[in-house]
């Protein structure tokens, strides 16, 4: 208990999983969160301090399920293991305990094991950190530095307040690393807790970025780290927490990281994370991956295409030229698809070279790991030689073509050769090298297996000597070898114990050793032993050789993620009839023929109605045009209003992260930043409310979206009472028009709204098509210009299954309230109102109009204003703030 306590103590934030032979077992407080996690039985064993000691423990062979089921309910486990044998410690004493000792943090962020891994998925650790650069509030950058322990990936990138939910939410990382002391910040905190990451706050010393610097040097070996490229201090400071809690979580090991790459993060579309939600980029909102953008666009073979192709979903780039490189590749693999086909096949067949390299790295490989070695080289050289046939190739594939051709072949042969077909798990055991490969092993095995023979054959002398045919020669952990024959017919041995030496009397049989069976078994062991020792230094060796060749086998299992996704996509291209958009630096937003990926999979799969594609247009309508267009976007329930606007935001994030698109043309202008509001979902744990939430993103939009943004916004104004609504989303569409100018498309069911376009030119008003028969609704789903009379509501929602008398009674108050609708009509509002106040006289208005809505004048700042702004009541003590406060007092007019 006293050895459990010390380790416990050094390990207060995780579980402690304690060896005790084959289990580990958890004891007190960890006992009883793992027995409520896993659903396994508390018990108790001893007593401390007077109580029983509540106790639960997993057997040591099935740990890695236990730890996955902990590890995801988000808990952290330390593994303790006994560092001797038990022999060992008897020899200090009968009383002496086995020395014991945590070898391993399993948290998040730092799993390695197959099994404990999604293959599609990276596996991000994240560690963020500020630094301030002024004294303001706002006068600050974060760093950020990301890896995945499994693939080895290192990259680093800043970031601000603004956008750092929206890093967050791209990189999308298991666990998240923060200094202790930034969590205690309110608005930081919700950032960080609303990843639904593990959140892991670590001691500030991690991120000394006077020592960063150092210490990344250290870990790569490096004397400077000029040769990784210049970083920032933020950047450098990130880096080194990662760092620092890497080699806490693995004790010493380190795995092996590439050099930090940094992260151009402003090449990259910026999305922020209700957008991303709201879109289903990455996973549903109820969090299935199925039903995702994602899970309908993948159509790649392996684990590490399945990553890239996320993360390049995850970040969609802002570079035209950067897209069109990976769209050449895409178009490389549509035009040649035998080629095509032929590498999917021995991509599905290689293994996840990436991952088996990190687990030998970290001393957890086994054979088989050194086995995917071996296969994934192999693959790579089919798979080279398949390219090498195709012709010539465009950039990007022709660079993965060198990688692969650089791959150490030689080592994968060698590893052929060593290796035995179907090598065990571990290597504990033995058994995993090939017949043929050392000759000393061949000779002890030989040695062995003709001891083995020796042994049956010496069981038939026995039996045939002694007359007892149930006579049986066996073997077990405890005995070794011995002889073993039923009790009722052993007499002959017992009679001559000079030969036939007792070793155990069982309920219904005796058995007995001779020197000639002991002898014997000893050379079967000493054999076995030699092997085993030459077996595992052949591991070793392959395994030193394997990490000796890591960057060039990472490079390699690089390349083929790249072909893997760029193939898929050309797959899905062809499968689903995708075009090649043109993406270039203009404002054009034109889509012809456009679809929604996931909703037209989800008609196909049930065989209904197929999905109608339509045409958007939301770049400048002509050349006199500096700004793109807003559509406004009315119709009846259920018509596809929600759809149309969502399709064209995918269309736009396909785009750009370098896939085909589902239109028959798409022109887009880069896009740097996507906005949505669509779909409310209450967010009661942090205290708003639908209306809130809706609000709290229309803000964000109409005070962040510039003329190269894309804004959906679907219903705005529908969670209040339909005038607020009606006036919110008005005001809204002016400020989309006249101040954000940003491209967008707007769907509403208050068509009052579609007067707008008499005032606003760059608003367009379109509507979907629908035809009315016998009194239903028949929805056609197609886009047209113009604006909706009605919303077919009641129609909708006879078709739901409202009763009857509902409906009735619903059409003849919508009835009474169009009647009086039709005394007052809303439209005249456009000719009431004065201009959208917002901003300063637009040229093309007429003074007079301009005049009427004067912008109201900055205020000029005062002296007073001034002494405040240079206040920052974090850095004063009680006194200084005291006196600041005499200060300002004496300042008043
Ligand atoms: N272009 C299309 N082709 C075929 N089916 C479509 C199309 N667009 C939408 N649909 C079908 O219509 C359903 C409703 O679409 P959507 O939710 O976009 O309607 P909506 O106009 O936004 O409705 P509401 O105003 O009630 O929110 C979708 O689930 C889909 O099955």
């Amino acid at each position: 208990m006293a050895q459990y306590i010390e380790i416990k103590t050094a390990n207060p934030d995780s579980l402690l999983f304690y060896r005790m032979g084959d289990f580990y077992e958890l004891f007190f407080e960890d006992a009883e969160v793992a027995s409520r996690t896993l659903g396994i039985t508390l018990t108790k064993r001893g007593k401390h301090l007077g109580e029983d000691i509540p106790m639960c423990g997993v057997p040591v062979h099935a740990a890695d399920d236990y730890l996955q089921k902990l590890i995801a309910y988000g808990h952290r486990v330390a593994v303790c293991e006994q560092m001797e044998d038990p022999a060992e410690a008897k020899k200090r004493g009968s009383k002496s305990v086995v020395r014991r000792d945590v070898i391993r943090l399993v948290t998040p962020g730092t799993l390695t094991e197959e099994r404990l891994l999604e293959a599609a998925a990276n596996n991000f650790l994240l560690a963020l950190n500020r630094l301030r650069t002024g004294s303001g509030p706002d006068d600050a950058v974060y760093g950020l530095a990301w890896i995945d322990m499994s693939t080895g990936s290192f990259q680093v990138g800043e970031s601000d307040l603004p956008r750092l939910a929206a890093d967050l939410a791209r990189i999308d990382p298991r666990e998240i690393l923060v200094p202790d002391a930034l969590l205690q910040e309110a608005d930081l905190r919700q950032i960080v807790e609303g990843q639904g990451a593990a959140l892991s706050p670590v001691p500030r010393a991690f991120f000394d970025s006077a020592t960063a610097a150092d210490r990344l040097a250290g870990y790569f070996g490096v004397r400077t780290l000029d040769g990784f490229g210049t970083f920032s201090r933020a950047e450098l400071s990130a880096a080194a927490g990662v760092l620092a809690y890497v080699e806490k979580t693995q004790l010493g090991e380190r795995p092996p990281l590439d050099p930090p790459v940094r992260e151009a993060a402003r090449g990259r579309m910026l999305i922020d994370p209700a957008t991303r939600a709201n879109l289903e980029l990455m996973r549903t909102l109820g969090g299935e991956r199925q039903g995702s953008l994602l899970s309908a666009i993948d159509r790649t073979v392996t684990g590490a295409g399945g990553r890239l192709l996320a993360s390049r979903l995850a970040g969609p780039l802002t570079d035209p030229e950067a897209i069109n490189a990976r769209l050449d590749s895409v178009a490389y693999f549509l035009e040649e698809e035998i080629l095509r086909e032929g590498l999917r096949r021995e991509l599905a067949a290689a293994p996840d070279l990436a991952r088996a390299l990190s687990r030998i790295a970290l001393q957890r490989g086994g054979p088989r790991d050194l086995a995917s070695i071996a296969q994934g080289l192999e693959a790579t050289r089919a798979i080279l030689a398949l390219l090498d046939r195709g012709g010539e190739t465009p950039a990007e594939l022709t660079a993965a073509r060198r990688d692969l051709a650089v791959a150490p072949h030689a080592l994968g042969d060698e590893l052929t050769r060593a290796l035995s077909d179907e090598p065990p798990l571990l290597k504990r055991d033995g058994g995993f090298v090939a017949s043929g490969y050392n000759a000393d092993l061949d000779e002890l095995r030989d040695l062995r297996d003709a001891s083995r023979k020796v042994i049956a054959r010496l069981q038939a002398e026995y039996a045939d000597e002694l007359g007892l045919r149930s006579l049986k020669i066996k073997h077990n952990n405890v005995l070794g070898w011995f002889i073993e024959a039923p009790s009722g017919q052993s007499e002959r041995m017992t009679a001559d114990p000079a030969r036939f030496i007792h070793r155990q009397t069982m309920a219904g049989a005796m058995r007995f050793t001779t020197t000639e069976l002991a002898d014997l078994e000893s050379r079967i062991a000493s054999a076995g032993e030699r092997a085993l020792a030459i077996e595992l230094e052949i591991f070793d060796r392959l395994a030193a050789a394997v990490v000796a060749a890591g960057e060039a086998i990472k490079a390699a299992a690089r390349a083929l993620s790249v072909l893997d996704v760029s193939a898929a996509l050309a797959k899905l291209a062809q499968e689903d009839g995708y075009c090649r958009p043109q993406v270039d630096t203009s404002l054009a937003f034109s889509i012809e023929g456009g679809r929604h990926p996931v909703v037209e999979q989800a008609l196909r799969r049930s065989g209904g109605d197929s999905f109608v594609a339509n045409d958007s247009n939301l770049g400048p309508a002509d050349e006199s045009m500096a700004h793109g267009r807003i559509w406004l976007i009315t119709g009846p329930n259920m018509a596809g209003k929600s759809t149309f606007l969502r399709q064209n935001a995918l269309i736009a994030v396909l785009a750009q992260t370098g896939a085909y698109v589902p239109a028959r043309s798409a022109h887009i202008g880069m896009v740097d930043r996507l906005f949505s509001r669509v779909g409310a979902a209450d967010d009661l744990a942090r205290g708003r409310s639908t209306f809130m939430v809706e609000m709290v993103e229309t803000a964000a939009i109409l005070n962040q979206a510039g003329d190269r943004s894309l804004v959906i916004l679907d219903e705005i104004g529908r969670g209040t009472a339909t005038f607020d609504g009606l006036s919110i989303a008005w005001a809204a569409i002016e400020h989309l028009h006249e101040v954000n100018r940003a491209r967008a498309l707007f769907a509403t069911h208050y068509h009052e709204l579609t007067a707008l376009a008499q005032r606003l030119p760059r608003l367009t008003n379109a509507t979907v098509s629908v035809k009315e028969w016998n009194g239903d609704v028949i929805f056609l789903h197609e886009i047209v210009p113009g604006a909706a009379d009605r919303s077919y509501g009641i129609q909708v929602a006879k078709l739901a299954g409202l009763p009857p008398s509902v409906v009735e009674r619903a059409k003849a108050v919508l009835s009474q309230l169009e009647e009086k609708d039709r005394r007052a009509p809303a439209e005249t509002l456009i000719d009431d109102l004065p201009l959208f106040a917002a901003l300063a006289p637009a040229p093309r208005r007429p003074a007079s109009r301009a005049a009427q809505s004067p912008v109201p004048a900055a205020p000029v700042p005062d002296v007073l204003q001034e002494a405040l702004d240079g206040l920052n009541p974090d850095d004063m003590s009680p006194r200084e703030a005291l006196e600041a406060l005499y200060r300002l007092k004496a300042l008043k007019p």
